[in-house]
C-alpha cells in the first residue's frame, strides 16, 4: 500500500525505508504527530506498550493515535502468544498498519516480565508468538531484535533466531546491530557499549534475501543511512530523530522520491497549535505534554536556546494554551516567517 518504486532498482522500495524507532516516553502520539509534520513517509513506531497494560488498562489511552500518523506500527512487549494475539487484534481494530514485538529491550523491568531481549534466547517462543499473532490479524507482524545476547558473539546465533522466527511467517526483521547485555549494563549503556556490527545485519539480508531487513543503531546522518541502504531494505533511526527532528525534512525527497514542498520549522511549529487546542478540548493533554517533544526543532539554528528555554519553563507552561507556540516562535532569532 505504501510502496513506491525507484527508477534505479527493479524491486519495489520498502515503505519502511526510513523508520522512526520505538522509544519509551519519547515516541508517544504527540511526538509522532509532530514528526509527521516534517515527513509524510517515515514509518513511525509507537513506544513499547506491554500486553498487560493494554489488556488490563485503559485501552484508548494506550492505543489511540491521530489519523495523520499513518503509516504507524504498534510495538508490543510481551511473551504470551494468546495475549500478544489479543493485542494484535486490538491493534488492527484501532487501525495500526503493523504490529511489532520487542525482542530487544534489555531493561530489568522488562526481563522480569520475561520479554524484551531475553526472548533472543527463546526463538521458538518468539516463533509461537508470531504465529499466534499472524493467525489473529492480516496486518504485518514484525520483530525488533538484537544481533545476540550477553557473551554470544557468533553470527550463526542471529541467523538461527531469524530463521526460526521467519519459519513462523515473520517477513520483516528490525535488527539493532548490537548485543544486549542483560546483567551489568543499564538500558542506556546497552545502546552505547556493545559494539555495532552492521556486517552481521548485512549478512542476514544476503542469507535471507526474501525477508525485509531493517537495520538500526547509531545511524545519525543521511550519508551513513545511504551506505546502509546499499545492503538492507531500510533503516530505523532513534535518538537523532528525537534530538534533531528537522533533519527528517530531507527524508521524503531523498528516500521516497516525493518532491512536495517541505514545511518550514515555523510552519511545523504552527501546525501544532490546532493539535494542542484539540487535545486540550478533549481534556486529554496539556500543552506541556506536547511541547516537551518539540524542544529540538531549532537544533543547530539561531534561537534554538530561546525556543528550548521558553518551552521548558514551568512558569510559562502552567496555564498556557496553543498561543504558547506563537510566543516561543517570537523568541527565535532571526524571527522566522
Ligand atoms: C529513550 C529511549 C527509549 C527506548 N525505548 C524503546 C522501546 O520502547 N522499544 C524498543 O524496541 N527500543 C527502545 N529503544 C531503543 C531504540 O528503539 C533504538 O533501538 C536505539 O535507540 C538505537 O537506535 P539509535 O542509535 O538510532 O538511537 C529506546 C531508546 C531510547 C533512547
Amino acid at each position: 500500500m505504501h510502496n513506491v518504486t525507484s527508477p534505479d532498482v527493479a524491486a519495489p522500495l520498502s515503505a519502511r525505508r526510513i523508520c522512526l524507532a520505538p522509544m519509551l516516553d519519547w515516541t508517544d502520539r504527540h511526538y509522532r504527530f509532530f514528526l509527521r509534520q516534517i515527513t509524510r513517509h517515515t514509518f513511525l513506531y509507537t513506544e513499547m506498550v506491554t500486553t498487560g497494560a493494554i489488556l488490563h488498562g485503559d485501552k484508548a489511552r494506550f492505543l489511540d493515535f491521530s489519523e495523520a500518523e499513518h503509516p504507524v506500527a504498534l510495538q508490543l512487549g510481551g511473551s504470551e502468544p494468546a495475549d500478544l494475539a489479543a493485542c494484535a487484534r486490538l491493534a488492527q481494530q484501532w487501525g495500526y498498519d503493523e504490529v511489532n514485538i520487542n525482542v530487544g529491550c534489555p531493561s530489568e523491568r522488562v526481563q522480569s516480565g520475561a520479554f524484551g531481549a531475553c526472548l533472543m534466547e527463546e526463538p521458538q517462543l518468539v516463533a509461537d508468538c508470531v504465529k499466534a499473532m499472524r493467525d489473529a490479524v492480516s496486518i504485518p507482524v514484525t520483530v525488533k531484535h538484537r544481533i545476540g545476547i550477553n557473551e554470544v558473539e557468533h553470527y550463526e546465533y542471529l541467523r538461527d533466531f531469524v530463521g526460526t522466527v521467519a519459519d513462523a511467517g515473520c517477513e520483516v526483521f528490525i535488527a539493532h546491530a548490537r548485543n544486549a547485555i542483560l546483567k551489568g549494563l543499564s538500558p542506556k549503556e546497552n545502546r552505547e557499549v556493545p559494539p555495532l556490527k552492521y556486517h552481521y545485519v548485512h549478512r542476514l539480508k544476503r542469507d535471507f534475501p526474501q525477508l525485509e531487513i531493517i537495520i538500526n543503531g547509531g545511524l545519525d546522518n543521511w550519508q551513513a543511512v545511504d551506505e546502509q541502504l546499499q545492503h538492507v531494505d531500510g533503516v530505523m533511526i532513534g535518538r537523532m530523530a528525537y534530538h534533531d527532528p528537522y533533519q527528517f525534512a530531507e527524508v521524503d525527497a531523498r528516500y521516497y522520491g516525493d518532491e512536495q514542498a517541505v514545511a518550514s520549522r515555523a510552519e511545523v511549529a504552527r501546525a501544532l497549535m490546532p493539535y494542542i487546542a484539540e487535545r486540550m478540548a478533549a481534556g486529554r493533554s496539556q500543552p506541556k505534554h506536547i511541547v516537551r517533544h518539540v524542544l529540538g526543532l531549532f537544533q543547530g539554528r539561531p534561537g534554538a536556546r530561546n525556543w528550548r528555554r521558553m518551552l521548558s519553563d514551568s512558569k510559562v507552561l502552567n496555564g498556557a494554551g496553543p498561543e504558547l507556540i506563537e510566543a516561543a516562535l517570537a523568541e527565535v532569532e532571526p524571527v522566522v516567517a
